[in-house]
């Protein structure tokens, strides 16, 4: 009898419903997350259960309840979507389960199923394309913390990133060509942003601003979040043939100002000031179109762009089902 090969796809996450209650619950697991808010544990709990947590929670189910679809939450339906796709893609021999790092399906749930299913190979696969702790590394260290547990551990393999992988550009870029980018004044090229202090973090030095990080990638910046993001970018330009000057990299969602810049709504503002009409917003730090993607981009900077005389915000629709994003992901697990 040959064994099968367990995969296991893991997203962030997303509330159980829309309602009050599920995102503050949603959000208080999300944010405790050491990895998230990585200040010392008095001080976390602090802030996140006392201010971010109480006054986040019933203006986020306001969006959320705008996101939500007959479908329920986009970033979860998309992220089956692609497990099925998965499934059917790499035939019998593998197995694949699908996990969100935050609420459900849970991690100790889904590898509880798995452990029972004995397989002699586990791969574990995050949907973040450029590492970081707070995404990347806190869902590879709640599957250790789980599998720590097992009495037998079979070969586990990690994917940390896979920003570069050819068929992960190829994806987005055959999504960009949807759009006839000589249509659009600018391109932006917006990322989830991270605290600088995470990214500071990667660098042994403790200082990302050392590294040349928007410029190369190196065996010292290789999981520096910034630095791949703009590899990422870099890779999407040149396939796309978007010149110097006509695009811009920026980061969005931040919590405070110490994240890294330049912010997002900003750059879309000053376009607009620029007196530019239209422009494209890919973001590919997300495989599946979310809360960020859809309403952040597609609605907020949409509002913001037009306030200061701009006409359209189009966003690039996210990796989702694309067959070449199914065909990296098995790339990635069979490779
Ligand atoms: C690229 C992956 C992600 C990283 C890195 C990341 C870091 C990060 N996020 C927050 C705070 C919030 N993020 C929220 C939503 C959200 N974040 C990601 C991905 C990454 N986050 C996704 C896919 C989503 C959407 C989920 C969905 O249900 O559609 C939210 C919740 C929404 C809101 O209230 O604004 C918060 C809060 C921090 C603090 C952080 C790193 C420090
Ligand atoms: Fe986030
Ligand atoms: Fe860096």
């Amino acid at each position: 009898m040959k064994s099968k090969t367990g995969v296991l796809l893991i997203n962030l996450g997303t509330p159980d419903s829309p309602a009050v209650g599920d995102v503050r619950s949603y959000l208080s697991q999300f944010l405790n997350d050491p990895r998230v808010i990585d200040l010392p544990w008095l001080s976390r709990k602090l802030l996140v259960n006392f201010l971010i947590v109480p006054f986040r929670a019933p203006k986020s189910a306001k969006i959320y309840q705008k996101l939500w679809t007959a479908n329920g939450s986009p970033l979860l339906y998309y992220s089956e979507k692609a497990k099925d796709l998965l499934q059917a893609s790499l035939g019998s021999d593998y197995e694949v389960h699908l996990a969100m790092r935050y609420k459900n399906p849970s991690i100790p749930d889904v590898l509880e199923a798995m452990r029972k299913l004995n397989y002699e190979k586990i791969v574990v696969l995050p949907m973040f394309p450029q590492y970081a702790s707070a995404s990347t590394g806190s869902a590879l260290d709640e599957v250790m913390r789980v599998m720590r547990t097992w009495w037998v551990v079979p070969e586990v393999k990690f994917i940390s990133q896979y920003y570069d992988h050819p068929k992960f550009i190829e994806a987005f870029v055959a999504r960009g060509r949807q759009y006839n980018l000589a249509d659009y004044d600018h391109i932006l090229f917006s990322y989830h942003g991270l605290p600088e202090r995470q990214v500071d973090k990667v660098h042994n030095d403790g200082r990302c601003a050392n590294h040349n990080c928007e410029q190369e990638i190196t065996e010292e910046n290789k999981y520096c979040y910034k630095a791949t993001c703009y590899g990422t970018t870099r890779l999407l330009v040149e396939k796309l043939n978007i010149p110097e000057g006509k695009y811009t990299v920026c980061f969005q969602s931040r919590l405070d100002k110490k994240w890294l810049m330049p912010f997002s709504d900003k750059v879309v503002e000053e376009c607009a000031r620029k007196g530019m009409k239209k422009i494209l917003v890919f973001s590919p730090a997300f495989t599946a179109d979310c809360l960020e993607t859809i309403i952040e981009i597609g609605d907020e900077y949409q509002e913001i762009f037009k306030e200061h005389g701009g006409e359209k915000v189009q966003l690039v629709e996210s990796l989702n089902d694309h067959p070449t994003w199914i065909d990296c992901l098995k790339d990635l697990v069979i490779t």
